[in-house]
């Protein structure tokens, strides 16, 4: 599709969405001014597709059917699939400056292609021919797909079985000879209202006593007894007013994301990929997890990119680029932005072939790439806002800048050096606002699970034992090899 049909194929969907407690129609979607940057920024992954410069990272070949597909219904193939798809999202994200949300149903793909394949070696099951029927059905309709793994989760000290409400994790209610019923919710759905399909997943591995919550099916958006409540993100009423007020109007910020309610939905058995299987469930939270760490380098390295260009060119026009303590900073942004992509390239060229023939990421480098992300955004951004200075968080409004009474004032005293005008100055304010706020910096630290999430991954897999072997041989104590 190109961006254009992604959007007119949204608008034919009897989808329901709910924001600030009123539902809002499918056919307005694309053009409603809360969701309309995140559709557009979902749009340009079809429309760079059809961009002789951007092909290559943007398409592939399927493996299934041999026909070129948009990279983000691929399954990896080879390493160089794994690297391509890093810098794929490090130059969607220098033209957006945000989240364009095709990542994690991507994602979700990967890690169930290779987790049915596994459960039916083991169990004799037919959960991967079902798959890939889908994964065709998905290659060939280029529909967009939300990943969906997290559940509300509730007292997060009890399993899904033992919560006082079962259904604060999807589970199934029913099963019968024609599918399963589904009950629960899906907690911040990136990209899930204006995608086509949903890839739900269980949420953490399981015990025996969790089978019911042990569940991995797909079924579209709106599917009957399925409502989205979109989520509220930091000054999204500003999306009313003018352009400049939003910093970056086009393509917003984040994923716009939604709570997910499924109120007891069917789904057919050729779209159930795991039920009651509890010991593939970490396998496959496992795996989704580490391909979508593998992303953070690629997608926030370019979002960075964005964020240090703004500072550099706010320094131009406040007048102090060449102050020695502002290229330091700025040569800092660089450094973390690298560091975090460096780690996103390395876990892709260090990618091991599974059982399914696909490729995965090096689990360790993908997990500590991700665990960097949760604090060098956060340092990548205070130094943005050091560099901007206060005015990010003091300037008046487009339609003070624009008032017949004040304007002139705004105009005046908002001015840096010669031959910049205020309102440009004001639109790069406003984007370093935007992309170093709340609800932008709050994704870096969850989005792909929280520090601890990648703590417990890189402290299993950096073997610690085979480390002090190896330093005490060094230092003279006899030890066994
Ligand atoms: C912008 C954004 C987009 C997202 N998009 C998606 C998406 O598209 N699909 C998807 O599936 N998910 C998505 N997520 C969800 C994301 O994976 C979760 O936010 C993340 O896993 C953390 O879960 P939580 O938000 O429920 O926080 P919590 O689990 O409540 O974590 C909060 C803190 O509590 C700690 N904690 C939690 N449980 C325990 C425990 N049992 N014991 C000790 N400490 C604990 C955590 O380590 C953390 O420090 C998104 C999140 C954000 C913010």
């Amino acid at each position: 599709m190109t961006g254009q049909e992604y959007k007119d194929s949204l608008r034919k969907r009897n989808i329901i969405v709910y924001f600030k407690g009123k539902q809002i129609p499918a056919k307005e979607i694309p053009n409603n001014p809360y969701l309309r940057g995140h559709v557009n920024s979902a749009a340009l992954t079809y429309d760079l597709a059809f961009d002789p410069t951007c092909e290559e990272l943007m398409t592939a070949t399927s493996h299934l059917t041999g026909k070129k597909i948009n990279r983000f219904t691929h399954i990896h193939q080879s390493v160089d699939d794994l690297i391509k798809k890093v810098k794929m999202l490090r130059m969607i994200s220098l033209k957006t400056g945000t989240c364009y949300q095709r990542c994690v149903g991507f994602d979700a793909m990967n890690a169930t292609y290779g987790t049915t394949f596994e459960m039916d070696q083991k169990y004799g099951t037919h959960y991967h021919e079902r798959f890939k029927k889908f994964l065709e059905y998905i290659q060939n309709t280029d529909f967009m797909l939300a990943g969906a793994m997290t559940d509300p989760k509730g007292d997060r000290s009890k399993r899904p079985s033992q919560q006082s409400d079962p259904d604060l994790f999807v589970h199934v209610v029913e099963k019968n000879d024609k599918g399963i019923i589904i009950r629960g919710a899906k907690a911040h759905m990136t990209g899930m209202v204006n995608s086509h399909e949903m890839l739900i997943m269980p949420t953490m591995s399981l015990k025996p006593e969790d089978k019911d919550y042990a569940v991995c099916c797909a079924l579209p958006v709106d599917a009957p007894g399925v409502i989205h409540i979109f989520g509220r993100q930091s000054n999204d009423d500003r999306k009313l007013e003018g352009d400049i007020d939003q910093g970056n109007a086009k393509y917003g910020v984040v994923g716009g994301e939604c709570l997910t309610v499924l109120n007891n939905v069917f789904v057919p058995w050729e779209r159930v990929f795991m039920c009651g299987e509890t010991d593939f469930a970490g396998m496959l939270v496992t795996r989704f997890a580490s391909y979508h760490r593998q992303n953070y380098g690629g997608c926030k390295g370019g979002v960075s990119d964005i964020v240090i260009g703004a500072a550099a060119a706010i320094a131009d026009m406040n007048g102090y680029a060449k102050a020695n303590h502002i290229k330091s900073k700025i040569n800092e942004m660089i450094h973390l932005t690298e560091t975090l992509y460096a780690c996103s390239i390395a876990c892709s060229a260090e990618g091991v072939q599974l059982p399914s023939g696909q490729y995965f990421v090096n689990m360790l480098l993908a997990n500590v790439g991700k665990h960097n992300v949760t604090r060098y955004i956060y340092e990548i951004d205070r130094l943005a806002h050091d560099i901007a200075g206060g005015f990010i968080a003091t300037l008046p409004s487009q339609a003070d800048l624009e008032s017949p009474e004040v304007g002139k004032y705004v105009e005046k005293y908002f001015k840096g050096v010669d031959g910049v005008s205020t309102a440009d100055r004001m639109r790069v304010a406003r984007l370093i606002e935007v992309m170093t706020g709340g609800t932008a910096l709050a994704e870096s630290m969850h989005g792909a699970g929280s520090p601890q999430a990648q703590e417990v991954m890189y402290s299993k897999l950096a073997n610690l034992e085979a480390k002090k072997k190896a330093a005490l041989k060094i230092a003279g104590v006899k030890v066994e090899d």
